[in-house]
Parts: structure tokens; C-alpha cells; sequence
């Protein structure tokens, strides 16, 4: 597309990737986080595949700002940003949630598979130096909560984010620089009891066959 036409819909784009952004680190922001969490649990919902989100907290984060002041602060921010772009798969989705709070959300996670990514992510923080002035290079480490997503259970993202939160809670008043994930709550779920929540077209390979067109007349 050339032209005026072209020229108008490229401010379009960039616009929109714009609103999805968080312009300080570039991940995605608050908002774009909840449409893809959103996006997520119906997958989960619907498959029963394992999905992992992760809340990180900076630790003792204002005193980085109080000492090499905000700019500072806002370099030890990209810097976190990009060490966790390097631990992460292409699928996953990293976010800024707040101020020094970042999200993972994991698509396809396994428990045990989950827990390496947490302690990688964590480890690759606390050994990265960062330069907040010339000459003047420091670590942060980060706390990590962990929460999966429930299998075959209609949840909300507010839950989730509040499961994942509770476990940073824990990891942050047992002294930071750690990783905390809930225990993946066994699906007990069986497939008739499946089929009760989703109804009778509900196969364990998936969804079965569409029921012959009813003889109602409406098409
Ligand atoms: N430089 C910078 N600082 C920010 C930004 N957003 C929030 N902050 C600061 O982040 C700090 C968060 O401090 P607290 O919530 O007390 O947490 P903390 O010092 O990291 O302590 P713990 O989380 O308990 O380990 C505050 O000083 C905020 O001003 C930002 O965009 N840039």
C-alpha cells in the first residue's frame, strides 16, 4: 500500500503497537498483559494444558532510586527488562506490571519446566551488573512468584495474578532473591465429570463430532 493510504495506515500500526507497549522498557504493558493473560486462561480452559504465570519484584528497589536517583533507577529497569527477554521462549509474554514489577506469562509450561525458567530468570538477574553511572556498576536481585494456571476450572486473571502474588508475597518475607510457586493442584477431574462441565460433546481427545443439524427448521 503506497501513497497517502499507506503512509496513514503505518501511523496506524505504530500506533496501536504503541498502546501495547510500556515505553520505558518495551515489553508489553499492563493492559496487553491482561488480553493476553485473558486469552490464556480460555486456552487452559478449554485444553487443559499447563500455563504458568510469574510476578517478579525488584528487591529493595526504592533504595536504588534514593542513592544513584530515579534515572538510575530507571536504567536498573531496562536492564532487568532485557536479562529477562534472555530467559524467556518467543511464545512467552513478559510484561511491565507496575512500577518495578514485571509478568511472565508461560504458555505450555510444565511444573518442573516452570521452576528452572523461575530460578534462571532469578539467577540470571542477580549476576547481571548494570552501570546506573559512569564507572558505577551494581546487582539487583529479584523475588519471584509463581502460580499455574487451575486446569478445567473457569478461573478469572484476577485470581491468578492474586495466586502468583501471594507466592511473591512469601517469596519477598523469606528474604528475597528467591523463588516461591504454588504447588500445581492436581487435576482430580475425571473425563465423565469433564463432560458434565462442558457438556455431552466433550471427548478426552477434544471436542467430538458436531451433532447432526436439528430438524427445526432453523438453519
Ligand atoms: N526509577 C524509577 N523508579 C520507579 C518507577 N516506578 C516505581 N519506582 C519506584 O520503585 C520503588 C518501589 O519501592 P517499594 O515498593 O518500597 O519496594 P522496594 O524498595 O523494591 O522493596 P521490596 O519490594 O520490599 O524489596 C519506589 O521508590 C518507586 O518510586 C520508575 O518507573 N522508575
Amino acid at each position: 500500500m503506497d501513497g497517502p493510504t499507506g503512509y496513514v495506515q503505518g501511523l496506524i500500526d505504530g500506533l496501536c503497537e504503541l498502546s501495547l507497549r510500556d515505553p520505558l522498557t518495551g515489553l508489553a504493558n499492563r493492559r496487553h498483559f491482561r488480553t493476553v493473560l485473558e486469552r490464556e486462561l480460555d486456552r487452559v480452559t478449554r485444553s487443559g494444558e499447563a500455563a504458568l504465570l510469574l510476578m517478579l519484584d525488584i528487591d529493595h528497589f526504592k533504595s536504588v532510586n534514593d542513592v544513584y536517583g530515579h534515572s538510575a533507577g530507571d536504567r536498573v529497569l531496562q536492564a532487568v527488562a532485557r536479562t529477562l527477554a534472555s530467559c524467556v521462549r518467543p511464545m512467552d509474554t513478559l510484561a511491565r506490571y507496575g512500577g518495578e514489577e514485571f509478568a511472565v506469562v508461560l504458555p505450555a509450561c510444565q511444573a518442573a519446566f516452570g521452576r528452572v525458567v523461575a530460578e534462571r530468570i532469578r539467577r540470571a538477574v542477580a549476576s547481571t551488573s548494570i552501570e546506573v553511572a559512569p564507572q558505577t556498576q551494581i546487582q539487583v536481585t529479584v523475588s519471584v512468584g509463581g502460580a499455574f494456571a487451575l486446569q478445567w476450572i473457569r478461573s478469572t486473571t484476577m485470581l491468578w495474578i492474586d495466586r502468583a502474588d501471594q507466592q511473591l508475597y512469601l517469596a519477598k518475607s523469606s528474604g528475597r532473591n528467591c523463588v516461591q510457586i504454588e504447588e500445581q493442584p492436581d487435576s482430580t477431574v475425571s473425563a465423565e465429570e469433564k463432560s458434565l462441565l462442558f457438556g455431552p460433546m466433550y471427548s478426552p481427545s477434544g471436542w467430538g463430532e458436531l451433532p447432526p443439524p436439528s430438524d427445526t427448521g432453523v438453519n
